[in-house]
């Protein structure tokens, strides 16, 4: 495939069982050199558990500082194109207009999208709801969709309060938290919640509780300057 600013398929599994995902794995390093240094152990996975995630949402909300933050640890500020190893298929797909029709080929194939806002841009919450008429219209039917105010960070410079994160998930029915790329509150849980969902489904069986997406959240999430709306 050819490669795209901002928009390179990445992809790499874990050793570990899945979901525990643990970012830090050292797979897929940007550095070549690096790669040839750690040489990672051959994957032993079930391919069957093998999902594609993809993150969308406006450019520069965030998408490819939180695939950084969740794989390495750390948050690389400044706008860059990134591959990087997680334990499930991801694609950081470009939130710009003139490559929206190639993204519209990637919903095809998803097993789950996380659906990213930025905290401090109306403009980027606004356009949630055509994001999601695009995703409805080209995605598949059962896909696991995550909407996530990212730049829980900057709160001095909030635009949009989380209760109106809230209530917009709500009415599409979606989980909703939000994240920092910067600071990394709940990256872990925004990708480890959808590999426990996407799990759950491959491994269901009928007399088996169904897995509670919006209960776990719940349950996990850190609540980022919780008090401080403006
Ligand atoms: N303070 C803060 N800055 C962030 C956060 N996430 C991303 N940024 C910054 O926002 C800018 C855009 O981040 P990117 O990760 O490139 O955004 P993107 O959504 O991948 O952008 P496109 O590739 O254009 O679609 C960069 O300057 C990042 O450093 C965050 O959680 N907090």
């Amino acid at each position: 495939m050819e490669r795209m600013e901002s928009m390179e398929p990445i992809s790499a599994c874990y050793t570990t069982a899945y979901p525990e995902i643990q970012p830090d794995s050292g797979y897929g390093s940007r550095d070549g050199t690096e790669n040839q240094a750690k040489t990672p152990p051959p994957p032993a996975y079930d391919e069957e558990l093998v999902h594609k995630t993809i993150l969308v949402g406006d450019s520069g909300v965030g998408k490819t500082s939180l695939l950084v933050q969740f794989d390495q640890g750390k948050f690389i500020p400044g706008s860059f194109s990134a591959t990087v190893g997680i334990g499930f298929t991801i694609w950081d797909t470009a939130g710009q207009e003139r490559f929206r029709s190639v993204t519209h080929a990637y919903y095809r194939d998803a097993h789950a999208l996380l659906l990213l806002y930025d905290i401090t841009s109306k403009s980027s919450f606004d356009n949630i709801r055509a994001w999601l008429t695009e995703i409805h219209e080209y995605a598949q039917s059962d896909v696991v969709i995550m909407l996530l105010g990212n730049k829980a960070d900057m709160n001095s410079d909030r635009a949009i309060r989380r209760d109106e994160g809230e209530r917009l998930a709500r009415e599409y029915s979606v989980p909703f938290m939000e994240t920092s790329a910067k600071t990394g509150v709940n990256v872990d849980l925004a990708f480890t919640a959808v590999a426990k969902e996407l799990k759950h489904r491959a491994a269901q069986h009928p007399n088996e509780p169904k897995f509670q997406i919006h209960e776990y959240i719940e349950a996990q999430k850190e609540k980022s300057g919780c008090c401080s709306y403006f």
